[in-house]
């Protein structure tokens, strides 16, 4: 889900990232781009106007803080934006409701195949999971051969209580019996499955409102397939005119690369998305968070889960050194150019990490394929076999000097040189750290990796 968006968008939101002023004319582009961005996500054409222009009301003439640069700021207001749209800036929308006298009644409703039945058997296991209450389903329908059965197999998959109703014809019954059943025996939570309606069907649209009428639940769930697209706005709408609906359960969202459906139900109908489906086992379901969504469609999620993974595998007071390294004003050697190797080496697979970041486009390929693993275990080897005298001060290793590390590494001179060369790039990388910040020197990235190096 989000493919598309997340590579669109936070690649035009890295452009501006370090722009030391906003304007109306530095936004423009980056605001076309994110308007296309969404509408070839299928975000509802409404939707992206009145998010473009919240984001430019927001930005334009204001005066911020002076902790950011202009340019996080516009990524600030645009997070803020997308958590809107999704969502509500409050904590918890998306938290299923349970206050109430027990058992707390769900009713699920939807068209039919969109997962309903599945989504019981899931839900079911993630608040027996979650929430550590004692759970009871029940099928009200009668209708679709095997739905019940279907139920019931979920049910102990989900090490949950299955209400038995095989025989039984009436499902305001089933659901009736259901709850006093639950009642009886103590249950937190009574989920109820229901037929899957072709919303026209006026019939079937009065039984869903008898079974509500009947149970009285403080949750109404509508089940949505995320790949009906927009249609899942009339749907909402329709079900809405018939029972209360109180939050949108979206399916199938691992078969749905655009994702706008997420983007566009909130603004379009006022509904809130409480949990999403993202496969077919029971444990395929989480809530709908629309901060973590909005930060992985920035490209955020992963600049974050991959420092994260990075500061897991790394000692600190190796970061220490190595941030010591950027900011003080000591020379970088090859001691800390070892310490950055051995850590490097540590962090695992470096292609796979590089490839991971949401703007390694900016990294070209050939450059990428120059830092590999291998090489890191070579550059390791022969800094291993110098004198402390050659790791301090480099300058020294000339012909003679050369030739010993080799012997000692198991390399070529010419090995030593490469090395050499790499050293002096990443040296100069330190210092344009140290003078123009992290950003230029991802942009200029390429010059500190020259072609010819290996
Ligand atoms: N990939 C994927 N498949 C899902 C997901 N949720 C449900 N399915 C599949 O969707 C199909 C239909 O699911 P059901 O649970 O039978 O749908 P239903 O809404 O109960 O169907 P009716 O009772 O006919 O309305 C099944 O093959 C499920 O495995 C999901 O999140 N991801």
């Amino acid at each position: 889900m989000f493919y598309n968006l997340t590579k669109r968008i936070s690649k035009s939101i890295f452009n501006i990232s370090n722009k030391g002023k906003i304007t109306e004319s530095n936004i423009q582009s980056t605001l076309r781009n994110i308007r296309t961005a969404l509408l070839e996500a299928d975000v509802a054409l409404k939707v992206v106007k009145k998010f473009i222009l919240d984001v430019k009301n927001d930005s334009i003439g204001k005066t911020f803080n002076n902790s950011f640069t202009p340019g996080q700021e516009f990524i600030k207001i645009v997070k803020k934006q997308l958590i809107y749209t999704m969502g509500s800036i409050k904590k918890n929308d998306h938290i299923l409701n349970m206050s109430t006298e027990p058992p707390a009644v769900f009713l699920l409703v939807g068209a039919q195949g969109m997962g309903k039945t599945t989504t019981v058997g899931k839900l079911a296991l993630f608040i027996k999971k979650e929430k550590k209450k004692k759970v009871l389903v029940v099928s009200t329908d009668i209708y679709r051969p095997a739905a019940i059965e279907q139920l019931e197999m979920l049910s102990k998959q989900a090490l949950v209580d299955f209400f038995p109703c095989h025989k039984k014809t009436d499902s305001v019954l089933i659901a009736k019996e259901a709850l006093k059943y639950a009642k009886t025996n103590f249950y937190d939570v009574l989920i109820i499955d229901t037929v899957g309606i072709m919303y026209s069907n006026i019939h079937m649209m009065n039984l869903i409102q008898s079974i509500s009428n009947k149970v009285n639940p403080i949750e109404i769930l509508l089940v949505i397939d995320a790949m009906v697209g927009q249609d899942a706005i009339n749907m909402i709408e329709h079900f809405n005119t018939y029972i209360p609906i109180s939050g949108i359960i979206l399916t199938k969202i691992d078969g749905d690369a655009r994702g706008g459906i997420a983007l566009s139900i909130k603004y379009s109908t006022g509904k809130i998305i409480k949990l999403v489906g993202n496969g077919e086992k029971i444990y395929d379901i989480k809530y709908f968070e629309p901060k973590k969504i909005a930060e992985r469609i920035l490209g955020m999620e992963n600049v974050l889960s991959v420092i994260q993974e990075i500061e897991n595998k790394i000692d600190r007071s190796s970061i220490k050194k190595i941030k010591n390294t950027f900011y003080n004003k000591t020379e970088f050697n090859l001691y800390d150019f070892l310490i950055q190797l051995k850590q490097m080496n540590k962090i695992g697979s470096i292609e796979n990490i590089l490839e991971r970041l949401p703007n390694n486009k900016i990294i070209p390929n050939d450059v990428k394929s120059r830092i590999n693993d291998k090489l890191l275990k070579k550059f390791i080897s022969i800094i291993n076999s110098m004198t402390k005298k050659e790791r301090m001060f480099p300058n020294i290793i000339k012909g003679s000097r050369k030739r010993r590390i080799a012997l000692g590494s198991g390399f070529k001179v010419q090995d030593i040189n490469s090395m050499l060369k790499q050293f002096e790039n990443i040296k100069r990388l330190v210092k344009s750290v140290k003078k123009n910040g992290i950003s230029n020197m991802i942009k200029n990235i390429s010059n500190f990796f020259p072609n010819k190096l290996f």
